[in-house]
């Protein structure tokens, strides 16, 4: 679909305001002929038949007409002032709503900088277009045509010259719109690159500082403002231009028609007072003419900016929103023979991995760092889909229906706990906002959370900071395990769960974590063995395979790989009870 039926669409639904306005903006036209009209009269049959008292109707007649064109246009104004600010809400929020069902790997692709761009400062130019050059365009058009009408009507040789001037006039206006419009591509890619880089050396100002990499922080700033604004002026010097132009045909336009008038008068063709009306019209003609010119170009700018955000319209789905819901899940678990490289790479992450779950069961996954364990609970999870295999759960394929309302009923406490800039309550309540405070408290309880919470002033209320910042990372960690605890899910997934807490917390965290468990179906992944120990089944992941499988004493017994790493961890004396 191309730009224009896009927008179009978007406008549709407000059909019934946009003839509101267009009623004001012709209302508000009629009343721009009005005064350059009187004028003529006023030359011809008051000042010439000496009609004084005649004036006074004039002078209130012109007055009136001022004051009904900036009533009528105003109204207009504010009926389109309003349907701009709809319609560019129903874009972003159309642009929002789809980034949310896009596939994940979109989002490791895609610089946030980029985005945010899109959804902020991209959505803000198309505001600025709907708020002040939309509105008055029609205004300047209907007065533009009603000017022409009129002065063709009293004196059409002038109305030709003005409209032969005011073509060659727009001519190059479109043309240098056309070169605005490829530089103003260029450089909003500019200003979302620099936006990128402000945003990702702000937020990794930590980094920034314990390495001393400011100095080359600030000169990647400066080189990309350096390039940009060059590109700027460039850019305004060709807006001037256009303004110049402008100005020249300001003058020289009366200048012709006073010529090719004043030969008239001289033949007897028109009165004097028809050369006072078209000279009148010229102005009401030529600005609207030249605005509409100078927002050509403006439109000319914003239209990447209405590209960009277009794009995000037609980001391909996860899965079809049609696809049916798993309904209540009981939590039978089955990945078979999966195979997974992420988009863009080469590298198999997983090689025909088959794990299965009975419902109700705890199953363990170990083993060494970028083995695939991460990547294997994401695509239980439906964030990627595999090149092989088949993920089933209660006997259905996760990919045959609505994905989201499976992970409805799933709790995930994962490595990069997330935590919004909100109170404390409001982040536990995420995953179940109408949670009763009994429940509440049983889940901070459960995490270990519960000490933290009453020596702080503000209790529940407490702001977190953002991305939890003002908590330690096992303290983050406790609030997103009492966010799943919370949820009472059928299927529980604990990534590194524990790992930022210090053994004697995670140890009565972990003792918590046995008593929910019974009953829901959990994988837990874990570089601590002693963990997943009492895990029905614990699965081994080396590089891409499962290596070994079996329960804790089974594993040791086979004195693998498992064995190795369980030695590797334990302190001498549990070596030799094992031995
Ligand atoms: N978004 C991604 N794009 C490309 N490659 C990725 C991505 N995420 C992970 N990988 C790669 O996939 C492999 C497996 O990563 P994964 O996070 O699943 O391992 P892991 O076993 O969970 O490791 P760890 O125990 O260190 O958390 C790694 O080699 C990693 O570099």
């Amino acid at each position: 679909m191309n730009l224009l039926t896009i927008t179009l669409q978007h406008f549709k639904p407000y059909w019934r305001k946009l003839s509101l306005a267009l009623f004001f903006s012709l209302v508000g036209g009629a009343f721009t002929i009005l005064p350059p009209i009187l004028v003529g009269k006023l030359v011809d049959e008051v000042i010439g038949d000496k009609a004084i008292a005649f004036i006074l109707w004039i002078v209130f007649g012109i007055l009136a007409a001022f004051l009904g064109k900036a009533v009528f246009e105003s109204l207009q104004e504010f009926v389109q002032v309003k349907i701009g600010f709809d319609v560019i809400t129903d874009m972003q929020i159309r642009a929002f709503k789809r980034l949310h069902r896009t596939p994940m790997s979109f989002f490791s692709t895609t610089p946030r900088g980029d985005m945010l761009y899109r959804l902020t400062h991209d959505v803000e130019s198309i505001q600025n277009l709907n708020n002040t050059v939309v509105p008055r365009i029609l205004q300047q058009v209907i007065s533009a045509v009603a000017a022409f009408i009129t002065v063709f009507a009293i004196y059409w040789p002038a109305a030709i010259v003005m409209f032969i001037v005011f073509a060659i006039y727009i001519f190059p206006s479109f043309k240098l719109g056309k070169t605005m419009r490829k530089m103003s591509a260029v450089q909003r890619d500019m200003s979302a690159d620099m936006y990128q880089h402000l945003q990702e050396s702000i937020e990794s100002v930590r980094l920034v500082r314990t390495y001393q990499t400011q100095k080359d922080e600030i000169a990647t700033q400066e080189r990309k403002l350096a390039n940009w604004k060059t590109y700027s002026i460039r850019a305004a010097l060709i807006g001037k231009v256009n303004w110049r132009l402008g100005n020249l045909f300001n003058i020289a336009t009366p200048g012709v028609v006073m010529l090719i008038g004043g030969l008239a008068i001289w033949q007897g063709n028109i009165t004097i007072g028809t050369l006072v009306s078209c000279l009148n019209f010229i102005p009401i003609m030529f600005q609207p003419v030249r605005s509409l010119a100078e927002n050509a170009l403006t439109i000319q700018q914003a239209i990447p900016a209405l590209q960009r955000i277009y794009e995000y319209f037609d980001l391909p789905e996860e899965h079809e929103q049609s696809l049916p819901d798993f309904g209540l899940v009981r939590g039978k678990i089955a990945l078979h023979n999966i195979g997974f490289s992420y988009p863009g790479s080469e590298k198999q992450v997983l090689k025909g991995v088959s794990v299965s779950v009975e419902e109700g069961k705890h199953i363990g996954i170990v083993g060494t760092s970028g083995g695939g364990k991460s990547t294997l609970i994401q695509i239980l999870l439906g964030l990627y889909e595999p090149e092989k295999g088949s993920v089933t759960i209660d006997g259905k394929d996760l990919f045959k229906y609505n994905r989201n309302s499976f992970r409805r009923q799933v709790g995930v406490v994962s490595q990069e706990t997330f935590l919004l800039n909100s109170t404390l309550r409001n982040n536990l309540l995420y995953g179940k906002p109408d949670a009763t405070m009994e429940e509440l408290e049983e889940a901070v309880e459960a995490a270990g959370l519960k000490e933290l919470i009453d020596s702080l002033e503000d209790k529940y209320e407490t702001i977190v900071g953002e991305r939890g910042l003002k908590l330690s990372g096992g303290q983050r960690q406790r609030v997103a395990l009492a966010r799943a605890i919370l949820r009472q899910p059928p299927v529980l997934i604990f990534d590194e769960a524990t790992s930022s807490l210090d053994g004697e917390t995670e140890e009565k965290v972990q003792e918590s974590l046995e008593q929910l468990i019974p009953g829901r179906t959990t994988i837990t992944i874990a570089h601590r063995l002693i963990t997943v120990r009492k895990a029905d089944t614990i699965l081994l992941l080396d590089q891409g395979m499962v290596a070994e499988q079996g329960t804790h004493e089974e594993l040791l017994a086979l004195k693998g790989q498992y064995y190795q790493l369980y030695r590797a961890q334990y302190s001498e004396l549990e070596k030799e009870m094992i031995g």
